[in-house]
């Protein structure tokens, strides 16, 4: 604990890394909010850039006003009336010489009311809204006078910032200002970087908040100040610098070296029952490469849905166990784990490994037992959710863990599981099943080497999509009803339809209720986000046996399940979803030797945008060229979700829209790490802070 501040009569002297609670206006109450924006120095606020911006430099004709403009006005009050239907209201009445406009107030005081006199000078910035009786502003910002003069419009574009409740953007603006004052008198902000541009990093930064001249604000509106640019890029070099650092301190760390890591591969390809592709293949042989060394293997392996990433997890764990170490699969989902365990069972039996269960469902005595044997090393291959692994599960000798990824863990979960294998630091492999553009893939795991299965298994007969309205429901309902009739499963999937898990599950309670009335021969089974994870799993699993035929689910089925057998997939409002969602939903079909269909049924009339990702969807089923698509039709940030950018939290760039920038960055990031190891700390430090913030929970 640091000692409690005491006041000393002495100013401190304010820099960078001052506590934003020195600069006056913000007291306890004011630093408490700014904490929830994550501002804690005089740093912080200055790195805090606007959101956009607001154009008060002129005073704009009434006359001219169009419905949607936000402007600032200037006129005397004509009139000032109270009224209580519908609801309390003021409406003042503005008029500026070109005509008159209305301003209404639904929460105001007396005070307000009093001062709204006829006759007195009013500047209001807001936005113009059409109604029955002509243009109104509701609740503007507004300013009162005696004369026109004193009403001046502002210098520069005003700024507005990511605030909060109970922060004000006037607030927000003064503390600010004072620590841009701060930052003038640091030298470090003015520190040359080879190879950015200029402006330098202050200048840019006051550039951003505060585009005073013409030419400023009109190309920081259009978002190509060169300011923009530079700070983009220092940002996106500085995450590159971190995720590089972290990555050479871990390689710099001992792992177990596995003596002959070919030869389990050899071995499994003998158990397994289908011969591997040239893809998994030769992402097998990076990964024995990676496994012979004393440092930490950090792979990446990216496959679309259903390219059999699963074999790559099991060569590497049983390359761990056949060297007399032990390794760990961890999945996202206790289904899944499950379904792995399955398979790897199967798969290892011949060989002589039994995978172990670390499951919630364990009763206490055989979770022990469990525990105990990995703790002794006389388990070597554990499968289990993330949750799972908490402190209490010890290894003897951990040497490998493989993480299935399927957008659910973040870096962090990912790093600090390496804290398991002792003095040892496991070899990681990762597997993802979100195929993004190559280069946007080495920005966000700039800490480990990537492996692509660009290649699906063969005797796959690719599946049939079809894009239906609504109307034809009743056509669909028939198609179903025979494909059980010969013995195949089939998913029903019913989309978001509402932010809420309960709406959603009730919506999917409906459905499953009508497809019971309508489809009485089928037996219907049900799985959404608000059912327990036992019923959940019970679900999955008739559903897996073969024990119901249909299956209404929600999105919750998205991730990696493999019932092979299911080969019909319908998908409700499929215009709601995004393209990636689409295309991982429909991946859980034609996952078997049968011909598979997926029905995306859409409610009419529909957009423009919807259309062209559904008729995407129908064309190709390829995840790396859905991908692209849906960047194009989505636009920057949507496509990952915001975990994958959000964990990251770049503060100005998108490392989606600024994908261009990155390649070069890339050849500076080796540059600086080579030469200018000071100049790198000193980025890292501005831009992520404590780099080891990427490893910690
Ligand atoms: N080389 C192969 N030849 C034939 N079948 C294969 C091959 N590799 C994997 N499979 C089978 O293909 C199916 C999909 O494999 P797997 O579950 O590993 O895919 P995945 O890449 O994890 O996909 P998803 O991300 O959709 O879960 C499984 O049933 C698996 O047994």
């Amino acid at each position: 604990m640091s000692e409690p501040r005491r006041y000393t009569g002495a100013k401190p002297p304010l820099t960078l890394d001052t506590e934003a609670t020195f600069l006056k206006g913000a007291g306890p109450a004011v630093a408490l909010r700014l904490r929830a924006l994550g501002i804690e120095r005089v740093r912080d606020l200055i790195f805090h850039l606007p959101l956009r911006y607001e154009d008060r430099r002129s005073h704009q004709a009434i006359a001219r006003l169009k419905p949607g403009d936000e402007v600032l006005v200037r006129g005397q009050v004509v009139t000032c009336e109270q009224r209580y239907a519908p609801k309390r209201t003021l409406r003042v009445v503005l008029d500026d010489g070109t005509g008159s406009l209305l301003l209404r107030f639904f929460h105001f005081n007396e005070a307000q009311k009093s001062n709204l006199q006829n006759g007195r000078w009013l500047q209001a910035f807001g936005e113009v809204r059409g109604n029955a009786a002509g243009l109104e502003m509701v609740h503007p910002q507004y300013r009162l006078a005696e004369q026109a003069e004193e009403l001046q419009p502002e210098q520069g574009l005003t700024p507005i910032y990511p605030a909060t409740t109970g922060l004000t953007q006037q607030r927000l603006r003064q503390l600010i200002a004072l620590s841009l004052q701060v930052a003038a008198q640091d030298a470090a902000l003015g520190t040359k970087l080879p190879g950015l541009e200029a402006p330098d990093t202050l200048a840019a930064l006051q550039a951003l908040h505060h585009p005073h001249s013409e030419r400023d604000a009109a190309q920081v509106l259009a978002g190509e100040h060169p300011a923009q640019r530079r700070l983009k890029r220092e940002e996106l070099l500085a995450h590159q610098l971190t995720l590089r650092l972290l990555r050479q301190r871990q390689k710099s760390r001992p792992a177990r070296a596995l003596s002959d890591p070919v030869a389990a591969t050899r071995e499994l390809r003998a158990a397994l029952p289908f011969a591997l592709t040239a893809a998994q293949q030769r992402v097998l042989d990076e990964l024995c490469h990676d496994l012979q060394q004393a440092h930490p293997m950090l792979r990446l392996v990216q496959g679309d849905v259903g390219s059999g990433k699963t074999v790559i997890a099991a060569a590497a764990l049983l390359a761990a166990a056949r060297a007399g170490f032990q390794a760990a699969l961890l999945a996202p989902t206790e289904l899944l784990a499950e379904q792995h365990q399955r398979t790897l069972a199967r798969w290892f039996a011949p060989l002589g490994f039994a995978p172990a269960l670390l499951s919630n469902r364990l009763k206490k005595a055989q979770r022990n037992q469990l525990q105990a044997a990995l703790a002794d090393g006389s388990q070597a291959i554990v499968v289990g959710t993330h949750a799972v692994f908490q402190d209490s599960v010890q290894f003897a000798a951990l040497a490998l863990v493989a993480v299935d990824e399927q957008h659910r863990f973040g870096v962090q979960q990912r790093l600090a599981l390496r804290e398991k294998g002792g003095a040892h630091v496991p070899h990681q492999l990762i597997l993802s099943a979100t195929p993004i553009p190559r280069t946007l893939a080495q920005t966000l795991y700039a800490d480990l080497d990537i492996s692509i299965i660009d290649q699906l298994p063969p005797g796959r007969t690719p599946i049939q999509t079809v894009v239906l309205s609504n109307e034809k429901r009743d056509e669909v309902l028939r198609r179903i009803a025979e494909a059980c009739a010969q013995g195949r499963q089939v998913y029903w999937v019913c989309t978001l339809i509402e932010e809420s898990e309960e709406l959603d599950a009730q919506a999917a309670e409906a459905t499953a209720a009508r497809l019971r009335a309508e489809l009485p021969q089928l037996r219907v089974g049900l799985v959404h986000g608000r059912m327990k994870s036992e019923l959940k799993d019970e679900q999955m699993r008739a559903f897996q046996d073969g024990a119901t035929q249909l299956l209404v689910a929600t999105t919750v089925i998205e991730v990696g399940v493999d019932v092979p057998n299911a080969s019909i997939m319908v998908i409700e409002n499929a215009e709601r979803l995004g393209l990636s969602q689409l295309h991982q939903l429909r991946g859980r079909v034609g996952r078997g030797a049968q011909a598979s269909q997926c029905v995306l049924l859409y409610q009419p009339p529909l957009g423009e945008t919807a259309r062209a990702r559904l008729e995407t969807m129908r064309a190709t089923t390829d995840g790396f060229a859905i991908a692209q698509r849906d960047l194009e039709l989505r636009g920057p940030g949507e496509l990952l979700g915001r975990r994958q950018t959000g964990e990251i939290g770049m503060k100005l760039a998108d490392p989606m829209r600024d994908a261009a920038l990155i390649p070069p960055l890339q050849r500076l990031a080796t540059r600086y790490l080579e030469q200018e190891p000071a100049l790198a700390k000193l980025l890292i430090a501005r831009w992520v802070g404590d780099p080891e913030r990427y490893a910690r929970v």
